[in-house]
C-alpha cells in the first residue's frame, strides 16, 4: 500500500460583505480567528488561517468583502486587498448567500473568476431556504454568467456540509510539505487577535451607531505571573462617538471591557487584566497615511 503524499496550498475566500466568509473559516479551523458580527465588513484584515490535518496544510486567506460603495481611502484599500488575494492561490472559494444574487455579488464573482486557481462556488446559508428545490434555479442564474469547477451547498453557521467542501478543497491543492508549523493557526500575533476581539464587541453592541472605521490598537501587553495585562485604545472618528462608546457614567465601556476580557481569556487561555481608553482621531478613514499607521497595509505572499 502506498502512503498518500501530503498536500499544501492556499485558498482565498471571496464574496460580498456578510455572506459568511469568516464564519466558514472559523468553522473549518475550529477557532475564532476572524471576527464575526452581523454588521457587514467586520473583516478588515487578510488573515492567514492555517488548517493542518493528516492530509496536509490548507492556508486560508480571509478577505474583506468586495463591495460597491465608493468613497473613503479605507473603502478603496479594502477592495484592493480583496482583489489582490484572488491571484496566486490554488483555490478560490466564492461565497454567496442562498437566494441572494446582487450587483455586489456579481462584482465579487468577476474578481473570483479572474483567479488562475480552481474555483468553487459555495452557496451558504442554505439553512434559511425553506424550499430547497429553489436553489437549482438560483444556481443556474449564477452559472449562466460564471464558470466554476465545483459547487457546494453549505450552512457555515450550522456546520452543515462543511466536510465535503473541505475534501474538495484538499483535492485541488498541490502536493507539498507544510509551510507553517503544525501547531500554528495563524500568521497574526496574539495582539492582533486581542484587538479584533475588542473590535468585535464594539461592532456587536454599537452596530447602528459606530462606523466600521472604528479601530482598536494595543498600547501595552505585559505578562506578569499568570495574568496578561493589556492596555488598548479604541479609536473613533468623532467626539459624539466617543460619548456613545463610554456611555452614561462609563457603563457602556465597562460592559465592552468585561465582554472583551472574557473573549480574550478564552482565546489565550489565561487570565486577563484589560484597560480600555477611547480616543478621537478625526476622519482617519479618509487619510491614506493614517491607514498605513494603523496597520492596514497587508501584503500577501511576499
Ligand atoms: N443563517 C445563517 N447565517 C449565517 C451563516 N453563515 C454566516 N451567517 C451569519 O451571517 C453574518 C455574517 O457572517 P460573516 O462570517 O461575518 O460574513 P463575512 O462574509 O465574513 O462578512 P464581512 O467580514 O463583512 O466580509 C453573521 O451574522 C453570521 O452569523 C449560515 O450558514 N446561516
Amino acid at each position: 500500500m502506498t502512503k498518500k503524499n501530503k498536500k499544501c496550498g492556499y485558498a482565498a475566500v471571496l464574496g460580498r460583505p456578510n455572506v459568511g466568509k469568516s464564519t466558514l473559516i472559523n468553522q473549518i479551523i475550529q477557532q475564532k480567528l476572524s471576527i464575526v458580527s452581523h454588521k457587514p465588513q467586520t473583516t478588515r484584515h487578510q488573515i492567514l488561517a492555517i488548517h493542518t490535518t493528516d492530509r496536509g496544510q490548507l492556508i486560508f486567506i480571509d478577505t474583506p468583502g468586495i463591495h460597491n460603495q465608493k468613497g473613503t481611502a479605507l473603502n478603496k484599500h479594502l477592495n484592493q486587498t480583496a482583489q489582490s488575494s484572488s491571484f496566486g492561490v490554488d483555490v478560490v472559494l466564492f461565497l454567496v448567500e442562498a437566494m441572494k444574487w446582487t450587483d455586489e455579488d456579481k462584482r465579487a464573482a468577476k474578481v473570483a473568476c479572474r483567479s488562475d486557481g480552481k474555483k468553487i462556488l459555495v452557496i451558504n446559508k442554505v439553512d434559511k431556504v425553506k424550499h430547497k428545490e429553489q436553489l437549482l434555479t438560483f444556481v443556474q442564474t449564477i452559472l449562466n454568467e460564471f464558470e466554476f469547477d465545483a459547487i457546494h451547498y453549505i450552512s457555515a453557521l450550522k456546520n452543515k456540509q462543511i466536510t465535503p467542501l473541505e475534501d474538495s478543497v484538499f483535492d485541488y491543492l498541490p502536493e507539498g510539505e507544510p509551510i507553517f508549523d503544525e501547531d500554528q493557526v495563524s500568521d497574526r500575533s496574539t495582539q492582533f487577535f486581542v484587538s479584533e476581539l475588542i473590535r468585535e464587541q464594539l461592532m456587536l453592541r454599537f452596530h447602528q451607531e459606530l462606523p466600521y472605521s472604528t479601530s482598536v490598537s494595543i498600547e501595552q501587553y505585559e505578562v506578569k505571573g499568570v495574568i496578561h495585562h493589556i492596555h488598548a485604545i479604541i479609536w473613533v472618528e468623532r467626539k459624539n462617538q466617543k460619548g456613545i462608546v463610554i456611555g452614561r457614567q462609563g457603563e457602556a465601556l465597562k460592559q465592552i471591557g468585561v465582554k472583551s476580557r472574557k473573549e480574550i481569556e478564552q482565546f489565550i487561555g489565561a487570565r486577563v487584566n484589560l484597560k480600555l481608553w477611547v480616543k478621537v482621531q478625526s476622519s482617519w478613514t479618509d487619510d491614506a497615511k493614517a491607514i498605513d499607521a494603523l496597520g492596514y497595509q497587508d501584503t500577501f505572499k511576499d
